[in-house]
């Protein structure tokens, strides 16, 4: 089994003189779901558009596969799945007939396509909707059918780009637990996500921002490595408007909201007294969460940035 089937060396997308993808190096490993974070407008989709042999790079170089992006891109498009947020389903057909026409896009042999189409109803929860107009469908379950369309094929890898967004948030867990039974069986997913609970659930994720690839690792280490100092949650009140008293302290490195609470990084477990003497609140120090984690990479990568 080839051990990496997607990597990247010094990938770069440049519209005019905006550079939307930069010196960008990733691996993906052959059956893992690489999750792929950033903030809107950092690269995530211009990376896709690249790896699927959509868009040219304008230098650097990537394989999928074995194949060249820039040399190949016919050959990955046959070979991958790829389902984007503006995914096509023909609201004028069924269910059922949506997935005849993919069927018949991606050539599959007509004496497989009942027993395909059959699977790919089962996968996505679909079965007894097949004479559904598309058009009918809710947003989770158009999702599924997409994606059903999109591995009807069955590619051993799928790139998915933000394919849970404007769903519910049911909907979104049963999503994901398709994707997670994907992943089992062997295929190798890249998804991109903004939704944390998603990003947990990655073996490795990559954030970028501007472009650029600023953290790479498991979710684990990401938790336990990228924040320094001591993390703690405060429970004050008027939250929001001590924010930016509580940055000023001169051992307060970074404070966020975090639903009715703060998260405030301090440089040392030593001066959590002092925080609560400062704000008149009570403070307990957390593990970070990946979210944490994010926060805090994006501040630092807005600082180097301007
Ligand atoms: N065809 C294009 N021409 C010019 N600029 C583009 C083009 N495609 C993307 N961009 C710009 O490149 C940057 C990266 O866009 P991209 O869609 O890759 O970001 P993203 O991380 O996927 O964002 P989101 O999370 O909002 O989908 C953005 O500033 C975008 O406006």
């Amino acid at each position: 089994m080839m051990e990496y089937v997607v990597t990247t060396r010094e990938l770069t997308r440049k519209f005019g003189s905006f550079t939307a993808v930069n010196n960008l190096s990733i691996s993906i490993r052959s059956g893992e779901i690489f999750g792929f974070l950033g903030p809107n407008g950092s690269g995530k989709s211009t990376t896709i558009r690249m790896l699927c042999g959509i868009l040219e790079p304008t230098s650097g170089e990537g394989s999928v596969l074995g194949y060249d992006i820039s040399r190949e891109p016919e050959k990955i498009k046959q070979k991958i799945g790829y389902m984007s947020q503006k995914f096509s389903l023909y609201d004028d057909l069924t269910v059922q007939e949506n997935l005849e026409f993919y069927a018949g896009l991606y050539s599959i042999p007509y004496s497989q396509r009942k027993k395909r189409i059959e699977e790919m109803l089962r996968m996505a929860y679909l079965t007894g909707r097949e004479n559904m107009l598309a058009a009918h469908l809710s947003g989770g379950w158009k999702q599924r059918l997409a994606l059903g369309c999109a591995i009807i094929s069955r590619p051993s890898i799928l790139f998915l780009d933000e394919p849970t967004s404007g769903i519910s948030p049911t909907s979104r867990r049963m999503f994901f637990k398709i994707i997670q039974e994907l992943a089992a069986g062997g295929t190798t997913i890249m998804v991109t996500t903004h939704f944390m609970d998603e990003a947990e659930r990655c073996r490795n994720i990559a954030f970028i921002s501007n472009g650029t690839l600023i953290a790479n690792d498991t979710p684990d280490s990401l938790k336990n490595n990228v924040i320094k100092g001591c993390l703690v949650e405060l429970e004050v009140t008027g939250a929001m408007e001590k924010i930016s008293h509580i940055e000023k302290l001169p051992w307060v490195k970074e404070c966020s909201i975090h639903g009715p609470l703060l998260h405030v990084l301090l440089e040392s477990e030593a001066h959590i007294p002092e925080l609560e003497r400062h704000t008149g609140g009570k403070s307990k120090k957390i593990t970070p969460s990946l979210e944490d984690v994010f926060v805090s990479l994006a501040r630092q990568n807005r600082r180097q940035v301007s």
